[in-house]
């Protein structure tokens, strides 16, 4: 018996250009997934292809839309993407659309010229079902590392007989941020909101609130634990944009461990090993009460 199933296209990546006039320019670029579910059992079951639209439509689709439709930001990008497939195919019952944007941004104030910032990305997830008209839509960045070489402590954990981790009252913290925030699906009921909202700024604003709130609190607050410190990000978070419902943080605890040089005689506090692997991962979800 066939339990679940969805299908579509992953990795359809463009880069556009939005021509403000002639030499002042605007660039997005993106990786898009689209997954379309709904009545398609036959064609698992039955290997009967009728209400398969081709993987290779779904990209097709993805790029005119891109080329034609308003990409900024991603958020009204997925809801327009959503918005076609579950209008123009009645087998479709519901669509989940992913985009990962690139991290390109202006050099000083040139027009034209832009410079990778690196592996960070920002992301958007939207789900539509099309019997309920139920959306979820959550944006997040991935992929924003960071360090501080004080302002950290890890003291008063739990000990026993398999602890041999010593207390810290300051040491390296150091992690590559991947936070989410769920939006409130009561007050972003619908695709036609998410237009709306896209028009007012509320999604840059909240991505833009999201990741001064994670870099300001990084900076400023003496760290108890990764544990307290994500807690206190998503706190600041969800004071600060009331559409958003819940934020998540998912945080890898980089290692850096201080090189043992008493062999030659030196009190080493200045140099440490770049630990690659094992990491403390520790992840929570912070909601409204
Ligand atoms: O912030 C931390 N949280 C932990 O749960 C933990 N565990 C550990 O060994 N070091 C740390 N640091």
């Amino acid at each position: 018996m066939l339990i679940s199933s969805t299908y579509g296209k992953s990795n359809v990546k463009f880069l556009k250009v939005h021509r403000i006039d002639e030499t002042k320019h605007n660039i997005i670029e993106a990786n898009v997934e689209v997954l379309l579910r709904g009545s398609f059992d036959i064609a698992y079951t039955k290997g009967d292809n009728t209400p398969i639209v081709p993987t290779d439509t779904v990209k097709n689709t993805i790029l005119v839309l891109a080329q034609k439709e308003n990409t900024w930001p991603i958020e009204r990008f997925a809801a327009t993407l959503v918005n076609h497939f579950v209008n123009k195919y009645e087998q479709v019952g519901g669509v989940e659309v992913k985009i990962v944007e690139n991290s390109w941004s202006r050099i000083g104030d040139h027009p034209h010229s832009f410079q990778h910032e690196g592996p960070e990305t920002r992301r958007t997830v939207l789900d539509y079902e099309k019997a309920s008209g139920k959306l979820q839509l959550a944006s997040s960045i991935n992929g924003l590392t960071l360090l501080k070489s004080t302002g950290s402590m890890f003291y008063g954990y739990n000990v026993c007989d398999f602890t041999t981790l010593k207390p810290t009252y300051d040491r390296i913290l150091s992690t590559d941020v991947d936070v989410s925030w769920r939006y409130d699906p009561d007050m972003i009921s619908t695709l036609g909101l998410i237009e709306k909202y896209a028009d007012s700024g509320l999604f840059d604003d909240a991505y833009t609130k999201a990741r001064n709130t994670t870099l300001d609190i990084f900076c400023e607050e003496k760290s108890a634990s990764v544990q307290a410190t994500m807690y206190n990000m998503s706190q600041k978070i969800l004071q600060l944009v009331k559409e958003v419902a819940d934020v998540s943080y998912e945080l890898p605890n980089k290692h850096y461990i201080l090189y043992d040089l008493k062999w030659k005689g030196i009190d080493n506090d200045v140099l440490f090993y770049p630990s690659p692997d094992p990491n403390g991962l520790i992840k929570c979800t912070v909601g409204r009460n």
